[in-house]
């Protein structure tokens, strides 16, 4: 992908930004892959399992044939969450965790599927690919997820209706199952009370190494050694995973227990198809690979007849260097090309816990410069060597930003006027400032407030005039403005900031 892409932007962070600098700080719930968010007091249960089991349940509604149910989010719906298939409190406490990534351009569904996989990677597990894009449901979808009474037809009809093979089916099931167990209070008669103070919920897992990733669900299973409930479970009945390990005469397990590897890359692709499983019509991005230089967090403000830059640009791989020098170059539109020195500040890692990747942060702020001139792209040097994305520069947008005029009438109760600088010539069709909201379920709400044209021309300086608009809260509001059919969006900023407004 190519920068500027909001969404991309936007999944980018979510996926490889995990702890430091910008990052949004889900991974730290799986660092340590014990961590249980809700009880840290020695449960037996961890988020890594639950994440991974929600957005396995939230995908098992999928129905191949006719496209509908997926990973969607529908599990966040009460409806869902009352049936059998989907005891626990596993969902909301994933859901409540998970939210957090939820945003303008990342769906619930979306964090569904990156907590998935950064269990899976933090906790020992493959890389898995990881796309983006998918649509949260408006409602639940046909009850579908499996129960371990059923049958061993039941579960190949159940997974073949989902997508999956008979053999896809003991795989999936085992990488699963190398997390996590079956609780006590929720399937009594599979698991007794294990009055085990080191495992309160009396949880019995599905193999001995249940907080990460490997082979030992396949190896304990073939060695005869196993514990796992849902093989030597009480009731055979509910026996599911020696029904469904068994159902291949042992070949697929056996082949998992004398190949880790095997194992792994097996999961990597199956998870990642696992989660990519979403309703027709639902068009997922490409795989979100790092941006080697990405910049972010980008604001722009016209002050007078100067405008203000704010941004942090990450640089991929990189280590610590006191001596390197980065440069900032842009272009404006007059045809000039001006550069300043980013500082170096911030460092951030990929992952919450193996340090896969580290990425190194310089910045800028509050940087003021010819706002006539104004800014179209940027390109960045690296000890003089050039970082312009193969030639096409890091392009800005400097048609529609906010205006420093924007001032606050009274702080108690909140009235200000929020003012949007456009740059002449720029004509949009309209404007609007959109706000977002997580609500209590996770699931982000977008609202939209157009701003009317002036009557008459206000100009804020030679370049850009004003439109404004009046606000009565706190909320970030983002100006999005529709020029020749397509949206332009800017940062996100609350009135709370604003100076008082001249008496
Ligand atoms: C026939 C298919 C399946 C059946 C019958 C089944 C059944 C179960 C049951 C009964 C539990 C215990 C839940 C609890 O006590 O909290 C469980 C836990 C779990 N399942 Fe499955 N499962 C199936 C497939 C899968 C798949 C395909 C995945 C993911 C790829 C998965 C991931 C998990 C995880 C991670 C847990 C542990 C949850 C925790 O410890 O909090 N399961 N499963």
């Amino acid at each position: 992908w190519v920068y500027p892409n909001p969404q991309l932007e936007a999944l980018d962070r979510l996926r490889w930004d995990q702890t430091g600098f910008n990052a949004l700080g889900i991974s730290i719930f799986v660092g340590p892959c014990n961590f249980f968010f809700v009880d840290t007091n020695a449960t037996g249960r961890s988020d890594a399992a639950d994440w991974i089991r929600t957005a396995y349940h939230d995908m098992a509604t999928h129905n191949a044939n006719d496209g509908t149910g997926g990973l969607d989010a529908s599990i966040r719906f009460g409806e869902e969450q009352v049936r059998s298939e989907n005891v626990g409190d596993g969902f909301n406490n994933t859901l409540s965790i998970l939210g957090i990534g939820a945003s303008r351009y990342v769906s619930l569904a979306d964090t569904i599927a990156v907590g998935a996989i950064m269990a899976f990677e933090n906790c020992g597990g493959p890389e898995i690919p990881f796309r983006g894009g998918r649509v949260d449901a408006d409602g639940p979808n046909t009850p579908g997820v499996p129960e371990p009474q059923d049958s061993l037809d039941s579960h190949i009809a159940a997974f073949a209706r989902q997508g999956f093979t008979q053999t896809e089916m003991i795989s999936l099931v085992a990488c699963g199952h190398s997390f996590g167990g079956v609780q006590h209070a929720l399937f009594p008669d599979v698991v007794p009370d294990l009055n085990d103070p080191t495992n309160r919920q009396s949880v019995q897992h599905f193999d001995s190494t249940f907080t990460n990733f490997d082979n030992k669900v396949a190896s304990e299973y073939i060695a005869g050694t196993t514990q796992n409930p849902l093989v030597v479970g009480l009731n055979d009945t509910k026996n599911s995973d020696k029904r469904i390990f068994g159902s291949d005469g042992n070949a697929t397990m056996l082949s998992f227990a004398n190949s880790p590897q095997l194992f792994a890359t097996t999961c990597s692709s199956l998870i990642a198809r696992m989660v990519d499983t979403v309703p027709n019509g639902v068009q997922l991005t490409e795989v979100v690979t790092p941006l080697s230089v990405k910049p972010a967090n980008l604001q722009l403000i016209l002050n007078g007849d100067n405008m203000v830059i704010t941004a942090d640009v990450r640089f991929w791989n990189m280590t610590f260097d006191a001596n390197r020098v980065i440069l900032m170059l842009w272009d404006d539109h007059a045809g000039g090309t001006h550069n300043t020195t980013l500082a170096a500040r911030r460092a951030g890692t990929s992952s919450a816990i193996n340090d896969r990747y580290s990425a190194l942060w310089y910045g800028l702020d509050n940087f003021a410069f010819d706002g006539l001139a104004g800014i179209k792209t940027m390109r960045f040097t690296v000890n003089g060597e050039l970082e312009d994305q193969d030639g096409l520069g890091f392009v800005v947008d400097d048609s529609v930003i906010f205006s420093a005029s924007s001032c606050l009438f009274s702080p108690h109760p909140l009235a200000g006027r929020l003012d949007v600088a456009v740059r002449n010539g720029v004509n949009p069709s309209r404007i609007f400032l959109e706000n977002v909201k997580i609500d209590s379920s996770g699931h982000p709400v977008i609202t939209e407030t157009d701003i009317p044209p002036p009557a008459q021309p206000i100009a804020a300086n030679a370049v850009y005039s004003i439109w404004s608009h009046n606000v009565t809260d706190n909320n970030l509001y983002r100006i999005v403005a529709e020029v020749d059919g397509v949206n332009i969006s800017t940062w996100a900023n609350p009135a709370g900031v604003f100076s008082s407004c001249p008496s």
